[in-house]
């Protein structure tokens, strides 16, 4: 499967800080893939995406866009930041007619107005007038109506309602589907990513700490309850529970007897890694970087 965004050895530092808001950062996401851009705040996470977009530039390793430099893709890749900057003295249909003018050769017209019309908003209205839930809309129709081929969305729901959320993430995710398109999006939201994503990246501390399908990494792990030796598996995560321990591990082999085992929801998976910092990292085949090595990453023999 060829790649939307390839990352070797990725880092960057802002000024002279002596942590790095990535470092070292190695991998690749498939294209056509519905991508969680996870992780705790100050993850590195808007870093990231801006790199991806054009906007920042690594300290050093290099991330390919399209196959391309970031900046050479600009044209097939919307970007949404996390303050969604709009024009304010402009209207609602002011700021489309920007968007066709920007945009000529992609525009879809009639796609970018009935998103904005899903919200009833007026295209008369300023967009300073407008709430910070009703700017979402009109950034997400300037960003859908590019048909871009790649999308990068910072927390890109976060000042919707949960009405609003639902319908312009099944817009965003029908949209997708229906053209093949690569979705890269930062959220703190779990159980929206659960539903719309097929594919993970957790950033923590700069780094890349789980990357693949969601389904493959659900599936490498098991979530165990009971007392015994685990011994040979690496327990991501493991918790005092009645007189045993619940453990998130990643199985290596047979497990032994007395184990109630389950696999882990994506929110039990991200929650343990979360809380266990120091966890090795996990890069399925379909992410990790086919040109490259990363920090000490374990792959896993899982199919992609
Ligand atoms: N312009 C900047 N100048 C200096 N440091 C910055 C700048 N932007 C980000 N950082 C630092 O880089 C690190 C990563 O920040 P980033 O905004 O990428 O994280 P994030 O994962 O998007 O966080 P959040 O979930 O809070 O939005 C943080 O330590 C932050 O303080």
């Amino acid at each position: 499967m060829s790649a939307a965004i390839e990352a070797i050895s990725l880092t960057k530092r802002y000024g002279r800080r002596a942590t790095a808001a990535l470092g070292d950062c190695s991998f690749r996401l498939p294209a056509g893939r519905i991508s969680a851009l996870v992780g705790p705040n100050g993850a590195g996470k808007s870093t990231l995406l801006a790199i991806a977009a054009g906007l920042r530039r690594p300290t050093s390793g290099r991330l390919t866009v399209l196959g391309g430099a970031p900046g050479e893709a600009r044209a097939k890749v919307a970007y949404l930041s996390q303050d969604k900057p709009l024009y304010p003295q402009l209207t609602v249909a002011a700021t489309l007619r920007l968007g066709a003018e920007l945009n000529p050769d992609r525009w879809d017209a009639a796609y970018a107005a009935d998103i904005v019309e899903q919200g009833s908003l007026d295209p008369k209205a300023k967009i300073r007038s407008l709430s910070g839930g009703q700017r979402t809309r009109v950034a997400l129709a300037l960003a859908l109506g590019k048909r871009p081929e790649l999308m990068l969305l910072d927390e890109p729901m976060a000042d919707l309602d949960p009405l609003a959320r639902h319908e312009l993430m099944g817009t965003l995710m029908g949209d997708a589907a229906e053209h093949g398109t690569t979705v890269l999006m930062s959220s703190h939201i779990v159980s929206e990513l659960a539903d719309a994503c097929d594919h993970l990246l957790l950033v923590g501390g700069g780094r890349i700490r789980l990357g693949g399908g969601i389904d493959d990494l659900t599936g490498a792990h098991s979530l165990v309850t009971g007392r015994g030796d685990l011994a040979g598996h690496t327990v991501v995560e493991s918790r005092p529970s009645g007189r045993g321990v619940t453990a998130l591990i990643r199985r290596e082999g047979r497990l032994g007897e007395g184990w109630q085992v389950q696999e882990p929801s994506l929110e039990e998976l991200l929650l343990a890694y979360l809380r266990s910092p120091g966890a090795p990292a996990l890069l399925t085949p379909s992410t990790a970087p086919a040109t490259g090595s990363g920090p000490a990453t374990h792959r896993a023999e899982v199919s992609a």
